[in-house]
């Protein structure tokens, strides 16, 4: 075994390729853990080609937190939720998600998902790796793993042996007022967030994780998104959504460490301790009418909203980033950002990571379209707290939740390791 190997594959805790047996990975294996899309070794490996728009440098896929959270936030996504297969083992579990991080630290390097990729392997047998990425740079990949609820323990009882293990927050999310979920389009055993600045690049990493999980678990539902709806980074500027409003501008950023560790990260005095360093991560598809707001007058769009459409200040007047003041009367009591802020919540904030979709048209001639709404924190109360003041949002006539999910979102892999580890020690 090449050294690369060796410290990919890590020993008993380390990262697995049992389970990728009839994907024919054979030897050449890169040093990920050690030396990232560096260290490409012999073989057959094909590092994918300089080819793209967006972010050239891979983002770490090993660390204390996972990628995909802070990271400046990409311009598409692929989102996926997992249901294990009935009668799976606790094994299963664990090999699924050491398979999946090794696809995972090599696909977020640039790497093909095994060393014989797309066109190295024995042309007898099937491809380990799908292809489409081939010709195509990293466009700063991020591959982010969650475990729903349904992994603890459901109606077929303590599953995996982890029940002891559920952290308490990692409840379903209570019903909301207004909620029209589709329960085939909701929750999940496992998630995974694939974010890129090409969407050919997210759709490949969850195709071929997907393709991985064959026989171990089977995806349940999945999401396209294109055109960032926050910013992670000052750097980044703010984006829109399909109301056509700047969205993002008071999320909470990647240099905010203050922050991050009062509001994202599971912190050393939260339970349980597996999850340290991780977070917790909900998603909503938030179905927007459209047709219907693009009739309403722009002065009643902004009421609706609290901040002016052109340069997304808050109605209370300055400019984009100046501070909302809700004791002037320009505010409607019932407006989107007063309702959400901060001050109106006892201090909460999320950081907020969705995305605009289009699945298409209605019969009728209307768009299939919204936000799918991605926000981390430290615990799932401060989304519920939130959601539940929304209530009165004047927003409210033009959107529908159709969708839902919660995942605890475990820390970062440790270098060789695998995502989850600490769960199962
Ligand atoms: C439960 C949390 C939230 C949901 C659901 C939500 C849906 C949603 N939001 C917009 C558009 C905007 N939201 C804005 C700000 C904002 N939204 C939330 C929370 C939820 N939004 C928060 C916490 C904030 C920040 C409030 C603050 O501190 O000022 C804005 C303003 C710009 C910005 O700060 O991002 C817009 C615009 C839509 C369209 C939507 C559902 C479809
Ligand atoms: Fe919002």
């Amino acid at each position: 075994m090449a050294e690369g190997d060796a410290q990919a594959a890590g020993g008993s805790a380390g990262l697995s390729r049992r389970g990728l047996i009839g994907l024919a990975l054979s030897s050449g294996v890169v040093g990920l853990a050690a030396g990232g899309a560096a260290g490409v070794a012999g073989g057959a490996a094909v590092a994918r080609a300089e080819q793209g728009r967006g972010h050239e440098e891979p983002y770490a896929f090993f660390g204390p937190h996972q990628a995909g959270i802070t990271t400046p936030v990409q311009d598409h996504l692929h989102f996926a939720s997992f249901d294990m297969m009935p009668r799976t083992s606790r094994e299963d579990l664990i090999s699924l998600l050491q398979d999946w991080s090794y696809a995972a630290s090599r696909m977020t390097q640039g790497l093909e998902v095994s060393a014989t990729g797309a066109v190295g392997g024995d042309a007898q047998t099937p491809p380990d790796d799908t292809g489409e990425a081939m010709d195509l740079a990293v466009n700063g990949l991020t591959i982010t793993f969650g475990f729903g609820p349904g992994l603890f323990e459901n109606e077929d009882g303590d599953r995996y042996g982890l029940a002891g293990q559920r952290p308490a927050g990692l409840q379903r999310l209570p019903a909301f007022l207004g909620d029209d979920l589709d329960p085939e389009s909701s929750q999940g055993d496992l998630c995974i967030q694939a974010c890129a600045d090409d969407p050919q690049v997210a759709v490949h990493a969850i195709r071929n994780l997907s393709r991985i999980a064959f026989g171990r678990a089977r995806l349940r539902w999945s999401q396209l998104g294109f055109g960032r709806t926050s910013r992670t980074t000052s750097a980044q500027a703010t984006p829109r959504n399909l109301f056509g409003y700047k969205d993002g501008t008071a999320n909470i950023l990647s240099d905010d460490t203050e922050a991050l560790d009062d509001h994202v990260w599971v912190g050393a005095s939260d339970e349980p301790d597996w999850l340290r360093g991780g977070s917790y991560l909900v998603a909503r598809k938030i179905a927007m009418l459209i047709e219907t707001w693009d009739r309403v007058r722009l002065v009643e769009q902004n009421e609706i909203i609290g901040r002016d459409k052109g340069a997304g200040a808050p109605l209370s007047g300055g400019d984009e980033f100046t501070e909302p003041d809700f004791h002037s009367t320009a505010f409607d009591e019932n407006s989107h950002v007063r309702l959400a802020h901060s001050s109106m919540n006892d201090g909460i904030r999320i950081l907020r990571r969705g995305y605009n979709y289009v699945d298409g048209n209605s019969a009728l001639g209307r768009l299939d379209a919204g936000l799918f709404f991605l926000s981390y924190q430290r615990d799932p109360a401060q989304f519920v707290t939130l959601q539940r003041h929304l209530s009165t949002d004047l927003m409210n006539e033009y959107i529908r939740h159709i969708g839902s999910g919660i995942w605890a979102v475990p820390p970062g892999a440790e270098a060789s390791s695998y995502v989850g580890a600490p769960l199962f020690r």
